[in-house]
């Protein structure tokens, strides 16, 4: 499938800072130092209420990892998923009583519209999970010849994996069973199925069902593909083994990390599966997390549509750390907007302070767990002293235009 647009990221003077992340699975910061390329999957829409800006605060968090890399001098494999084929999707399609892969084309194309006015850097992959499906049902037939997953003898078809199958299930969310046990109905699992090994287990393949699309699935016979394999198949043909990074949002760190990681692991043998399990906070609205369940959803294209400046959308939301679990408000963006204004006035004064200076902070800022809030104060700070007629450095103004777009995506 095809991904979106890029566009030129200018270099920057000197080398980067090597970047600290939190690491879900060690429950701390530890530096991301990738041997050569750094390599990130990052888990992309279900395409249909795309894009709302919790889908944008998340893609862009990612975009800041990309940048980070490339600024300490590593070329970046980043790939992502469209996840266009699904329950929730064909229940939305059903809803709306339109074809789901016309739903699922349009809101993909408007989606990378999105990604391209936020200025994110395109994946070098951007694969469906449809397109996948051979290679899906190929690995759930490796799984159930190696015992590690069993197919339910009640005439569905469905195949389950056995969690049982990996030692450590559970070490990526550090959640308790119990935890487990409560997320698992409320992410689309399924504990109370009869036949099951374990109500945690996973669903790997669905058989056929009237009424739903199925794909041929060689010895598994015809269905479609689980959530979960979708994304361990995707990373592991296209990233290898194991991966510098597996992102998404914290929604994703049970059940949907844990079962990638536990299918990765149980097909390559090679353990931990990503060096960094990186998870960003839920964007909300009035207090619940903007989700296509409860609807209370803004989109990205209806910013664009009345006129906001994707610059000022992008800066509210990086204004908030991207562990953090945050609000939109109209407020964060007339403070972006505002910010963004000043920005650029500071950037055609004629000097400003030293621009080495700036730059030192802002990459020292976001190296330290993508600390965009230090990052921000940082530049506003030169930004202020610029247009308070600070003299120090006339080569600044340049340096801070370019620091903010490379480190940032802010386009002045
Ligand atoms: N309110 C939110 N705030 C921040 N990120 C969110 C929010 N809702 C969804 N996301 C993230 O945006 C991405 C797309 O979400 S999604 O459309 O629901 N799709 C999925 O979660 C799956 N297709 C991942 S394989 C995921 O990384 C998800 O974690
Ligand atoms: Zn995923």
């Amino acid at each position: 499938m095809e991904s979106w647009a890029g566009h030129e990221v200018p270099r920057l003077p000197g080398k980067g800072e090597p970047l600290a992340l939190y690491d879900s699975a060690r429950q701390g910061v530890h530096p991301s130092e990738p041997a050569d390329a750094g390599s990130m999957y990052v888990c992309g829409i279900t395409p249909y209420d795309a894009t709302h800006l919790g889908h944008a605060a998340t893609m862009i968090t990612f975009d800041l990892v990309q940048r980070m890399w490339r600024d300490a001098g590593r070329p970046v494999r980043y790939v992502q998923n469209v996840t266009d084929i699904d329950d929730p999707l064909l229940e939305r399609a059903a809803r709306d009583g339109e074809d789901w892969v016309v739903l699922a084309m349009r809101e993909t194309a408007l989606f990378r519209e999105d990604m391209e006015a936020l200025r994110i850097i395109p994946p070098e992959h951007y694969v469906g999970a449809v397109e996948s499906i051979p290679d899906i049902a190929d690995k759930v037939e490796v799984l159930l010849k190696d015992g590690a997953a069993y197919r339910l003898d009640d005439g569905t078809g469905d195949v389950y994996f056995d969690i049982s199958a990996t030692p450590r299930f559970g070490y990526e969310s550090n959640l308790t069973r119990e935890q487990m046990l409560e997320i698992f109905p409320e992410r689309g699992g399924d504990p109370d199925r009869p036949g099951k090994r374990d109500p945690l287990d996973p669903l790997l393949w669905r058989g056929a069902r009237e009424g739903e699309p199925s794909w041929p699935g060689g010895e598994l016979g015809a269905g479609r593909p689980g959530w979960h394999i979708e994304c361990a198949v995707i990373a592991l043909n296209l990233l290898g083994d194991r991966v510098d990074v597996q992102g998404g949002g914290n929604d994703l760190l049970f059940p949907h990390h844990e079962a990638s990681a536990a299918h990765a692991e149980r097909l390559t043998g090679q353990a931990p599966f990503a060096e960094h399990y990186v998870h960003a906070g839920m964007i909300g609205l009035d207090g619940e997390k903007m989700s296509k369940s409860r609807g209370n959803l803004v989109f990205v294209s209806r910013l664009r549509a009345d006129k906001v400046d994707p610059m000022a959308i992008r800066l509210a939301l990086i204004s908030g750390h991207y562990r953090s679990d945050r609000t939109w408000t109209d407020a964060l963006l007339t403070a972006a907007q505002e910010r963004l204004d000043r920005w650029r006035r500071a950037a055609a004064a004629p000097a400003g302070p030293s621009g080495a200076e700036l730059l030192a902070q802002v990459r020292a800022r976001l190296a330290d767990d993508l600390d965009t809030p230090g990052a921000l104060a940082a530049a506003d700070r030169w930004a202020d002293a610029a247009l308070a007629g600070a003299t120090d450095d006339p080569e600044a103004p340049a340096l801070f235009a370019k620091t903010v777009d490379a480190l940032l995506g802010i386009r002045l």
